[in-house]
């Protein structure tokens, strides 16, 4: 970098801002160019940008904003002189949105596809998945396998995005030995996160696999105040180009209505969401119009005041889920398939035949199947069987399910109109 002379920096940023004219021109009068930024931005499809890729970022940001195209300017320096150099400068691309969304020069009104996905998780988890093969209590045994995992029902819908190839960045609260492992581990797996850090320890979740699945779940610490409301101005830097996936329970400390407060604020925001969440809490989302609910048949009845024996038996209530204001209601019903409701259709997604490993996250992995699907298409029947795909290739799988995995069952799923 040294061997760049300011006289070259400045004919460059010259020349630079000469050609960014046209295209930003172009931005103000046509948005078809938008088209070719969203192809080479939309990071489904892309997973590294390289010296070229950042070589041409000042022409790309010069549609966004004027002055973009300086910060782009550095990309453009660096993947010049480390081209000259003969190296290969790779940066993950979600990486460079994050950084983009962090400097708000992503931001343009006409970009509406120039999303960031945002998944909440106020309570994670390590989930600590035990198999014992004959468990008899009061006795010890030795287990027969053991998976550590950060989750977290957000966490989970940010891990599946990740095999669709679509990025998101996880918030929430972390503490302690237990909150860095989570942290360390999305690092890892690459899945942005911007955690609130509180003095408490985050939980531990225990299934024990044998004969039948035992849960053993912890209540999750308590944040202060003062955590609290560093984690809501985190949230204040949400968009409406971004969207919100809210998914699993609350802190103990937290107020009854947090999760109310936290929608009402993007529903007047106008930011669109999606949520996980159940009974009262689901009921008071409903008015504010979320893209998807995703509860499971169990918790249908609990909302409803109902048991049911036959899955046939939710479809009246899964058809109030959309009458009380979800745009969409998938029902699951584990090994029974799934049924999706929307303003005029009623479809089920009968099961896929195969041997459950671990189903824990199949719900989720529904929620992100459908969100990612729906946001690229707007279709919500795709977006359905993307969600049965990935719900059953991650039952089928014992973790999170993999992208060749989601693919196999994408193949297979069938939908049956119903009404
Ligand atoms: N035994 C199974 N056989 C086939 N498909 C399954 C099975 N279990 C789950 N699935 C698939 O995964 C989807 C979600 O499962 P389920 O209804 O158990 O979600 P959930 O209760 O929300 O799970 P979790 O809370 O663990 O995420 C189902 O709708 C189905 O498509
Ligand atoms: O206690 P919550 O927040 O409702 O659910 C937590 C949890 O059961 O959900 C995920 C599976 O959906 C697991 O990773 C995690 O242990």
């Amino acid at each position: 970098m040294a061997s760049i002379k300011t006289g070259t920096l400045l004919k460059d940023m010259f020349f630079l801002m000469l050609f960014s004219i046209p295209f930003s021109l172009s931005s103000m009068f046509s948005v078809k160019f938008s088209s070719v930024i969203r192809s080479f931005f939309l990071p489904v499809r892309i997973l590294y940008l390289s010296n070229l890729d950042l070589f041409m970022m000042p022409f790309i940001l010069a549609q966004f904003r004027p002055f973009s195209c300086v910060y782009a300017y550095g990309f453009s320096v660096l993947a010049r002189v480390s081209a000259q150099k003969g190296y290969l400068l790779s940066l993950p691309a979600d990486r460079v949105i994050l950084w983009l969304n962090a400097k708000r020069i992503a931001c343009h009104p006409r970009l509406e596809e120039l999303y960031m996905i945002y998944t909440i998780t106020l309570n994670p988890t390590i989930d600590y998945i035990v198999t014992v093969p004959r468990l008899t209590l009061g006795q010890s045994h030795h287990m027969q396998d053991e998976l550590i995992t950060p989750g977290g029902k957000g966490i989970m819908v940010s891990r599946v995005l990740k095999a669709l190839g679509i990025p998101s960045i996880a918030l929430g609260f972390r503490g302690g030995f237990t909150g860095d492992f989570v942290r360390e581990y999305m690092e890892e797996l690459n899945i942005l996160n911007q955690f609130t850090v509180i003095k408490e320890r985050t939980r531990i979740n225990l299934v024990l696999k044998s004969d039948q699945d035992t849960e053993i779940s912890d209540y999750g610490p308590n944040a202060t105040e003062e955590e609290v409301a560093r984690f809501l101005k985190g949230f204040e830097d949400i968009s409406t180009q971004d969207f919100v996936v809210m998914s699993g329970s609350k802190l103990p400390s937290m107020p009854k209505d947090f999760y109310e407060q936290l929608i009402r604020s993007l529903h007047e925001e106008g930011v669109p969401f999606a949520c996980d969440i159940t009974k009262d809490e689901l009921r008071n989302s409903l008015q504010y119009h979320p893209l998807v609910v995703k509860p499971n048949q169990k918790e249908v009845g609990e909302f409803f005041g109902r048991t049911f024996t036959t899955w046939q038996e939710v479809i009246p209530y899964g058809k109030q889920l959309v009458e009380l204001g979800a745009q969409n209601a998938i029902v699951s019903l584990g090994g029974d398939g799934a049924l999706l409701f929307t303003a005029q259709e009623v479809i089920y997604a009968p099961p896929l035949s195969g041997e459950v490993a671990n189903p824990v996250g199949s719900g989720d992995s529904m929620v992100a199947g459908f969100v990612g699907t729906f946001i690229r298409t707007g279709d919500p029947l795709e977006a359905f069987r993307v969600a049965v795909a990935c719900g059953t290739a991650t039952a089928f799988s014992p973790d999170i399910a993999t992208a060749d995995e989601i693919e196999v069952q994408l193949a297979r799923v069938v939908l049956e109109k119903i009404e």
